[in-house]
């Protein structure tokens, strides 16, 4: 029988708030990928849910391209693979759909090579296709996480907050792509709103760390995108500010947006359907989705080894 492997990697919510390029939570979202070694040459991709139509089924997909990186560093002898993606993330929506295939890739990859790479190593390579860390490490380690490059290698703190709260995400019908949004931030920004975020950032990580997430409400809150990105994101003050006021501890966008993200402790669903309210309010369709903290990370649910 063929040999495969079925990774499950979680959907991740970047930045929340102040920690840009820093900070990431996995969410109760899925993306699943089979992979298969076959004996005829080549690659065969099939594709359903999200992104069906949309996503290459050739040898630019970055999924592929992330099992092709894992047989480069491994040594593997090259052969046929077949993947099977069944997508329940959105792309290009700020939920880490592009972050959840690279690491499904890696991971699904390395467990058929006989797992000779680390955790630590399938981040460092999960960071250089994607560019940056804060999506690639909860994705692969689920919870949320802390990462930093320093010394020239990917550094990650994973927490694993006690207290539970809901990430109510409201998802626009319109896409963003991360090279846009990205495109629209400025080369430096002024000294007082570096201190701003310095204080916040390092407040929400101690707040998630001794369970204080009252303080929320205090630092869900950025001056080095999100000023930047409003534009793009029509409503997004007002849908902050529907959350709020129906009991959100804090909103802020998910990654590069467009999915506007609320932190709560209750009435998860009064606060999306507020949300999707103010965006309606401001001309945008869209939709909630009630996600918790995912804990797992990328998991193999099957393994044909
Ligand atoms: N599930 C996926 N499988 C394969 N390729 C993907 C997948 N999701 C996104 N991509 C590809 O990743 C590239 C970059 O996508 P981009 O970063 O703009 O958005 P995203 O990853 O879909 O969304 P985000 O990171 O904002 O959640 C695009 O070329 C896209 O086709
Ligand atoms: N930190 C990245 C996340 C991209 O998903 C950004 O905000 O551009």
């Amino acid at each position: 029988m063929a040999q495969s492997v079925k990774v499950r990697v979680p959907g991740t919510i970047a930045n929340c708030g102040p920690g840009f390029d820093t900070v990431g939570m996995a969410g109760t979202i899925y993306n699943y990928l089979e992979l298969t070694l076959t004996e005829q040459p080549g690659v065969c991709i099939e594709v359903k849910g999200e992104g069906s139509g949309i996503i290459p089924d050739n040898e630019y997909n970055i999924a592929y391209q992330a099992v092709q990186a894992v047989f480069r560093e491994v040594g593997a002898k090259q052969c046929g693979v077949l993947i099977r993606m069944e997508n329940s993330i959105p792309l290009a929506r700020g939920l880490g759909s592009s972050a959840a295939a690279i690491v499904a890739g890696l991971t699904a990859a390395n467990a058929l090579t006989g797992s000779n790479l680390s955790m630590e190593e399938l981040l460092e390579m999960a960071t250089r296709i994607e560019g940056h860390p804060d999506n690639v490490a909860p994705a692969l380690y689920g919870g949320v996480t802390v990462s930093i490059v320093a010394c020239g290698k990917v550094q990650c703190l994973r927490i694993d907050p006690a207290a539970g709260f809901t990430m109510v995400v409201a998802v626009p019908e319109f896409g963003l792509s991360t090279k846009a949004a990205r495109q629209v931030l400025p080369k430096t920004v002024p000294h007082r709103d570096a201190v701003f975020n310095v204080g916040r950032a390092a407040m929400l990580v101690g707040a998630l760390c001794t369970n204080n997430l009252s303080y929320f409400r205090y630092v869900i809150d950025d001056r080095l995108h999100q000023p930047y990105r409003q534009r793009l994101i029509p409503g997004m003050q007002q849908v902050f500010d529907a959350a709020v006021a129906q009991g959100a501890l804090g909103a802020a966008i998910s990654g590069a947006g467009p999915c506007l993200v609320a932190f709560t402790q209750h009435s998860p669903a009064a606060i999306g359907e507020a949300m999707v309210h103010a965006f309606a309010e401001n001309g945008v369709k869209a939709h909630y989705l009630l996600l918790d903290l995912d804990k797992s990370g990328a998991k193999i649910i099957e393994d044909n080894t």
